[in-house]
């Protein structure tokens, strides 16, 4: 499978000045690449433009050609810096990772999830301990690419180290595509076979 945007051009309202402007970018399965680029540049809002969550105003972006699916949980996941707003508040942890399909025991046990943690509602839960159920739900049966931004900033290092610890086995065996937002030069570095910088591929005028 291949991701790709093409020409993607976003303002987030009409008359503002354009956040993208024809930004294109391809990412194969199997590829670990990073995105970097000044802060408040416009990385994570092209990641939520790649990953579906905001629409493009110009451009598009295709999944092996086609438009990204409409239905059901999407083969393309994205991670972000705030688990609190990625989680349905109404529901139990259980109920969350049911719906996604995800119970692998691997993974709970990999990313330390306590299972009397599945009773409880988001809000009786920690920022990283919800993040690691983000974490482990972005790894259901149908996911091909995932995008990461900024995803373990919040987190202490033992816990970043687990999960991206994780997250590159499953990268790895699965040949899953992989997308990381990150000021970190050295994870960038460390974990990534390719680097873009967003200004270089970002025409608007300054
Ligand atoms: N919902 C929104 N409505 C209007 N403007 C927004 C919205 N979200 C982000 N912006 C603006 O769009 C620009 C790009 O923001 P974005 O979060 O994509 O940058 P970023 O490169 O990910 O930043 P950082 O590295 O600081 O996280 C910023 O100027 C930001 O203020």
């Amino acid at each position: 499978m291949q991701i790709e945007a093409r020409n993607i051009s976003f303002q987030y309202r009409e008359n503002t000045p354009w956040i993208l402007k024809d930004v294109s970018l391809k990412i194969e399965e199997g590829e670990r690449v990073g995105l970097v680029g000044p802060s408040g540049y416009g990385k994570s809002t092209l990641v939520k433009i790649l990953a579906g969550y905001l629409k493009p105003t110009k451009g598009e972006v295709l999944l092996d050609g086609k438009p990204l699916p409409k239905k059901g949980v999407s083969p393309v996941q994205l991670i972000y810096q705030h688990p609190e707003k990625a989680i349905n508040p109404r529901w139990k942890m259980k109920k969350v990772l049911q719906e996604s399909g995800m119970f692998r025991d691997e993974v709970m046990d990999a990313l330390g999830i306590e299972r009397d943690w599945l009773e409880r509602y988001p809000r009786e839960l920690s920022g990283g301990e919800l993040q690691r159920f983000c974490v482990a739900r972005s790894l259901f049966e149908g996911t091909h690419f995932l995008f990461a931004d900024e995803m373990s900033t919040m987190l202490d290092v033992i816990t970043q180290a687990q999960i991206w610890n994780l997250m590159l086995k499953e990268v790895e065996e699965r040949r899953l595509g992989l997308l990381m937002v990150t000021h970190n030069a050295y994870l960038a570095e460390k974990i990534c076979a390719r680097t873009i910088r967003l200004e270089e591929i970002n025409t608007r005028e300054e």
